[in-house]
């Protein structure tokens, strides 16, 4: 069904030219999590209704679930070694290709999706493409045990950073916290402006406690940023 919102179609739009300009019979695919990647594992289907021999490993259970639904098939990262290439969505994502991951509690997956993917290919609508990373929270999966000294370690960080006053958001609230989908709770952080996220972005895992945080630099290869009027458009960043 096509989508009426226009955030939506141009979502679509992202997804459907990620079909068209990357996908070649025989890939083994990484599948991204969110709505735009959705878009794209439903193409994905329909390519391999029509004989298209692919197969990809899901970001996430919600992903899992809808390959299946979808007719991909899949497979488990333990059994690959190396993915062709991985399409992903994003949150926010910078003009070098840095972003903001985690707004559906899937950054642990997708990081080590995109890991051992020869590409990754983020694909976003043209909302998400910003000049400075920030606006949208930053996640950051931390393991249950101890999540208030953990948070309080990350508020440590971002102080160096001057990024200090942001408060502990613990994801879904404490009554009803989300967990993701190995087991761990989110903290969300309102950042505003991560002025160095190169910097930042290797000092979260030296805090015990942090699992995987949704800063992705390095990672992006390329992206397709969709239009509301159908349109996309490919920026080759490396
Ligand atoms: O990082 C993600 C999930 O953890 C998604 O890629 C991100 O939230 C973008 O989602 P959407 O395509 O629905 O806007």
């Amino acid at each position: 069904m096509e989508p009426t919102k226009p955030q939506d179609r141009a979502k679509l739009a992202a997804g459907r030219k990620a079909i068209e300009v990357y996908l070649k019979d025989g890939m083994r695919i990484g599948l991204g999590s969110g709505t735009t990647s959705h878009w794209f594992v439903r193409a994905l289907g329909e390519k391999v209704r029509e004989g298209f021999d692919v197969a990809g490993v899901p970001t996430s259970t919600a992903t899992r679930d809808l390959a299946i639904q979808c007719g991909v098939p899949l497979l488990d990262l333990n059994d690959v070694e190396e993915l062709d290439l991985t399409i992903d969505g994003a949150d926010e994502i910078d003009h070098a290709g840095r972003m903001i991951k985690g707004g559906g509690a899937c950054l642990l997956w997708e990081k080590m999706v995109a890991r051992v993917s020869r590409r990754m290919v983020a694909v976003v609508d043209d909302a998400k493409v910003v000049d400075t990373l920030g606006k949208f929270p930053l996640p950051i999966e931390v393991i249950r045990f101890g999540w208030r000294s953990t948070g309080r370690e990350l508020q440590t960080l971002f102080g160096r950073f001057g990024l200090g006053d942001a408060p502990m958001i613990l994801r879904g609230g404490e009554a009803n916290p989300v967990i993701t989908d190995s087991g761990h709770y989110i903290l969300d952080w309102e950042l505003d402006r991560i002025e160095q996220p190169d910097a930042l972005a290797p000092l979260f895992n030296e805090i015990p406690g942090v699992v995987e945080h949704g800063l992705f630099v390095g990672i992006a290869h390329e992206m397709v940023i969709g239009h509301a009027d159908g349109s996309a458009d490919v920026v080759r960043l490396d």
